[in-house]
């Protein structure tokens, strides 16, 4: 039992599933897990822990923004002993070929700043994934068909920003969405040797503002629970 999560010892799996919205959490571990128990209700911020095809999961909500999500996988790998975190949020598009629920792997992470922004002092450190994660999610998603994309995404620390001109400027250099958690998640696990992935639903587009309502941001991104379910255990997927 920590601050924010009030699991017991050994309720909490090695790998970890992070979507920002505490009920997606309960949707994902009630719609794809076995054996699923409420682990964390502290702040009702939800976690739940079960099997996937015999492996065990823990689907833990991480809240909104790098602030929140920093003191869930903090405590998730450094009391309980997480190994594989996998944020499965959702993003906004911000390329014309990126549509709404294609999947976004971040491979990098842009940021104006972040919570472990100030260890790093005068060095520009480069929040990025676990490559086997990655790999094995990318193989998972062309396998379903998915339309995915792979890249560097910008992890904001505001939802309402008032400086679209760095939109423009990030979408120049390709980055393909945004979204408020993955670049601490990645600077947490590679502080601790963990492994991570941000993998991301576009949810809303900022060039055609087209946009999917809060029911589906909670109760659709199936496609991403299981290829996030996949990457993290792709031997058992080979099994079928
Ligand atoms: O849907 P989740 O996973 O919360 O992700 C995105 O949605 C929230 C903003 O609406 C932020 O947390 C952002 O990263
Ligand atoms: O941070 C986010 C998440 C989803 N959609 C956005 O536009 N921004």
């Amino acid at each position: 039992m920590t601050i924010h999560i009030g699991a017991e010892q050994g309720q909490i799996a090695e790998t970890v599933l992070m979507p920002g919205d505490p009920l997606r959490a309960k949707w994902a571990a009630q719609t794809f897990l076995t054996d699923a128990v409420c682990v964390n209700q502290v702040r009702g911020m939800l976690g739940y822990t079960g099997t996937w095809r015999g492996n065990r999961v823990t689907i833990h909500g991480s809240g909104m923004g790098m602030a929140s999500l920093s003191i869930y996988a903090n405590e998730l790998i450094r009391d309980f002993g997480a190994k594989t975190l996998i944020r499965v949020g959702s993003a906004g598009a911000m390329q014309q070929d990126v549509g709404i629920r294609d999947i976004v792997l971040g491979q990098a992470c842009t940021t104006l700043t972040m919570p472990s922004r100030g260890i790093f002092r005068e060095i520009n450190f480069a929040p990025c994934a676990d490559f086997g994660l990655l790999h094995a999610a990318y193989t998972a998603a062309q396998a379903r068909g998915v339309r995915t994309h792979v890249g560097n995404i910008y992890s904001s620390d505001v939802f309402y920003d008032e400086r679209p001109d760095l939109n423009e400027i990030m979408q120049r250099h390709g980055v393909l969405c945004v979204e408020m958690e993955a670049a601490e998640l990645y600077a947490v696990a590679a502080r601790h040797g963990v492994r991570a992935l941000a993998m991301l639903t576009i949810s809303d587009h900022l060039l055609t503002h087209d946009a999917l309502p809060a029911q589906d941001r909670e109760q659709s991104f199936g496609d991403m629970i299981e290829l996030a379910l996949q990457a993290a255990f792709p031997a058992t997927e080979a099994r079928g």
